[in-house]
This record gives structure tokens, C-alpha cells and sequence, in this order.
């Protein structure tokens, strides 16, 4: 009798999809990469096949120091007019590709280098996989004279919403962008489009960690079963 193989842990996982991002990876073209543990894994790998492409336009300063250290050259985002692919993590993804990220306060960054994509791939383990999104408190990147006024329109949308500046060793966190992030819990995003047309808007938010404006064209999921490949 042989003994069932244990389940991959979710760090494995996070190596399993890392890796299998490689295949979205064009020969001579800039890729565009993500910040985050997930794409930590896409950036070891990214290094195997570093004499295949130019570089990278990285989207947090974690991220283009972990490029720079494996020898990946970093392009500023001004430098280029277009990317063939993006490649980034989440901390939620629904059934459609819209996502929650900023989990690691890397969102506005994300969004821009996400925006000079022609395709944007998610890799996640699937514990990410989730319904309706809301359930990981929403980042929302703010000009910090605006939190408290940008909490209270959140906190007015329903009983059980709450607001909360992310904190950082006693300090409000500050962004690689100079601003602070607000983590909103108790929300149900059921129309994540409507949303962040919406959000955009107030005055003060500088982004909004729903991303579905810029939602995932393929999402590489790591299971228990292997990597599938979800497209949308
Ligand atoms: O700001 C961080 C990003 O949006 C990440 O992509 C997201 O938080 C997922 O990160 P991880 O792969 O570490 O779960």
C-alpha cells in the first residue's frame, strides 16, 4: 500500500504558479511584474530565463530590489508604451477575473504597470479563489488630509462597515508613493465595475484596490490538483 503524498503547502503552491507563469513570459519583450509573496516565486523563476528578455517594469520598490539583486534589469514605467503581459498576485479573485489586491500596499504601482498591458495574468494559490469580493478587508490608497473623511463615506455605505488606517510599528504606513492605505472590512462588492467607478471618484482616494477595470485575462490557480488555468 502506498502512502498518499502529503497536500502541497501554500508557499508550494505559490512556487507551482510562480513557475508556471514563466510560459506567459514573451522572448525580447519587457514583462511587467507584480509585488507580493506570490510574485516573489514568478521573480526567482523570472531569473532562469533572464537572458531571454530585456527586463522588467516593476510595480513597488520590494519588487524591483528583488529583480536587481537576481540580475533582471528594471525599466522606469515611463520608459515604455506597452507591455505584452503583466504577471501578479491577489488577495481575492472571483469567478469573472475581477480581483482585491494591495494586501501589500503595492496597488497604485500595480494599477499603472497593470494599465500598460495588453494581458494581465493573476497567479494565486487558491485560497484566494472567492465568490463576491469583500471578505479581505479592501485597501484603498488615500491622501492622508482625506482618511478620515474617506473612512466615514465607507463606514455610511452599511451597518458593519468599518475603516481603519493600516498601521505599520506604531505608525500610519506609508506607501511607496508617500500616502496611507485604508483597510475597509464588512464590505460585499456584488458589482466590483460600478464600484470602483465609483470610489475613484471621491476626493482624496488615489486608488482603490478593486481591480476590475483591470481585471485578469487568465488566472494560473494553484490546487491540491496542480496549476489550472482559468481564463475569462
Ligand atoms: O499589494 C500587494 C499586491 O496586491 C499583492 O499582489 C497581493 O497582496 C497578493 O500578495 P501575496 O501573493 O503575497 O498573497
Amino acid at each position: 500500500m502506498t502512502t498518499p503524498a502529503a497536500p502541497l503547502s501554500q508557499d508550494e503552491l505559490k512556487t507551482l504558479v510562480g513557475q508556471a507563469a514563466l510560459k506567459y513570459v514573451v522572448a525580447g519583450e519587457i514583462v511587467g511584474v507584480g509585488t507580493g509573496s506570490t510574485v516573489n516565486k514568478f521573480i526567482d523563476a523570472l531569473a532562469t530565463i533572464k537572458d531571454q528578455i530585456p527586463g522588467a517594469v516593476s510595480s513597488s520598490v520590494a519588487s524591483t530590489e528583488r529583480l536587481k539583486a537576481l540580475g533582471i534589469k528594471v525599466f522606469d514605467a515611463n520608459e515604455v508604451s506597452r507591455l505584452a503581459v503583466y504577471i501578479d498576485g491577489a488577495d481575492e479573485i472571483d469567478g469573472k477575473g475581477y480581483m482585491v489586491k494591495g494586501g501589500g500596499a503595492a496597488l497604485t504601482r500595480e494599477k499603472i504597470v497593470a494599465a500598460l498591458a495588453d494581458r494581465f495574468v493573476c497567479i494565486a494559490d487558491e485560497s484566494k479563489r472567492v465568490g463576491v469580493l469583500g471578505d479581505f478587508p479592501l485597501p484603498v490608497e488615500v491622501i492622508p488630509m482625506a482618511a478620515a473623511q474617506i473612512a466615514r463615506r465607507f463606514e455610511s455605505m452599511g451597518a458593519g462597515i468599518t475603516a481603519q488606517i493600516r498601521m505599520k510599528d506604531g505608525a500610519p504606513l506609508v506607501t511607496d508613493n508617500g500616502q496611507q492605505i485604508l483597510d475597509v472590512r464588512g464590505l460585499k462588492i456584488a458589482e466590483p465595475l460600478a464600484f470602483e467607478s465609483e470610489v475613484n471618484q471621491w476626493p482624496g482616494v488615489v486608488t482603490v484596490g478593486v481591480f476590475a477595470h483591470q481585471k485578469a485575462a487568465v488566472c494560473l490557480l494553484g490546487t491540491s490538483q496542480g496549476v489550472q488555468t482559468l481564463e475569462y
